[in-house]
């Protein structure tokens, strides 16, 4: 079995986790645990315990440097080998990786997403299907600053100066222009009902087609 990677990329806060999510949960009971399941490049976010909080709180993780891609590529092409995977596990509060893993097995379809994805050619040579979130950033800053204070532990002030400071300048340095690689552009968020309704349909089609070898 071959499975087959969709990436989502797209701006922080843009609806990624909440499409991937919608579309795994609207498709989990007719696909079934080993039919469809999600990765996240946050996850793969550098373990920075050796860092004191004040250093780690300074970290510009808006950068592909942040990122360990090397073993997410490396992931994934052990999941396209039918290998079984142990990602690893992030903390926002702490920004730091935890000492678990996440055991994780190959499915029929993976879902991954995060903000580059599509920056990187050692990953984009790994999905099969690519989609960029394309919502506009002062939706996006609305959004980030409601989910971070309640999800992430962060203040008004920690996410406006971390928007000024990395968020907004990293977009357009890497994120803006790796919608360039997308196959699909998608408007209007995570609820936008006729995108996932493509989306399912593609990968309901992709599920019942003799597997590539
Ligand atoms: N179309 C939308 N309408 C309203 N809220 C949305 C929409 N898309 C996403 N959200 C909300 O915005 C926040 C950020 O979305 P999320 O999916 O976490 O973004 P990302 O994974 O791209 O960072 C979440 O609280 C999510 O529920
Ligand atoms: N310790 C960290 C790590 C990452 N971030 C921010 O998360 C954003 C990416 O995640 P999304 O779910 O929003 O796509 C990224 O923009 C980083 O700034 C953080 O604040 N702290």
């Amino acid at each position: 079995m071959k499975p087959t990677i969709i990436a989502i990329a797209g701006p922080s806060a843009s609806g990624k986790t909440l499409f991937a999510q919608t579309i795994h949960d609207e498709l989990i009971n007719e696909l079934g645990e080993d039919g469809i399941s999600i990765i996240y490049e946050d996850a793969y976010y550098r373990d920075q315990s050796h860092l004191t909080m004040a250093e780690r709180e300074q970290t510009n993780y808006d950068h592909p440097d942040a990122f360990e891609h090397d073993l997410l590529a490396e992931h994934l092409s052990q999941l396209t080998e039918n290998k079984t995977i142990h990602s690893p596990v992030y903390c926002y509060k702490t920004h730091t990786r935890t000492s678990e893993t996440r055991e994780f097995s190959p499915t029929r379809i993976i879902l991954v997403e995060g903000i580059l994805l599509l920056a990187n050619k050692a990953l984009r040579e790994r999905f099969d299907i690519k989609v960029y979130m394309d919502t506009p950033l002062d939706i996006c800053l609305v959004r980030r600053i409601q989910r971070d204070l309640v999800e992430r532990n962060r203040s008004v002030e920690s996410v406006t100066n971390q928007y000024l400071n990395t968020v907004r300048p990293m977009y357009y340095q890497f994120i803006e222009p790796s919608k360039a690689w997308a196959d699909i552009v998608i408007t209007r968020g995570g609820k936008n009902r006729m995108a996932i309704e493509v989306l399912k349909a593609k990968i309901r089609q992709l599920s019942t087609l003799p597997q590539q070898q």
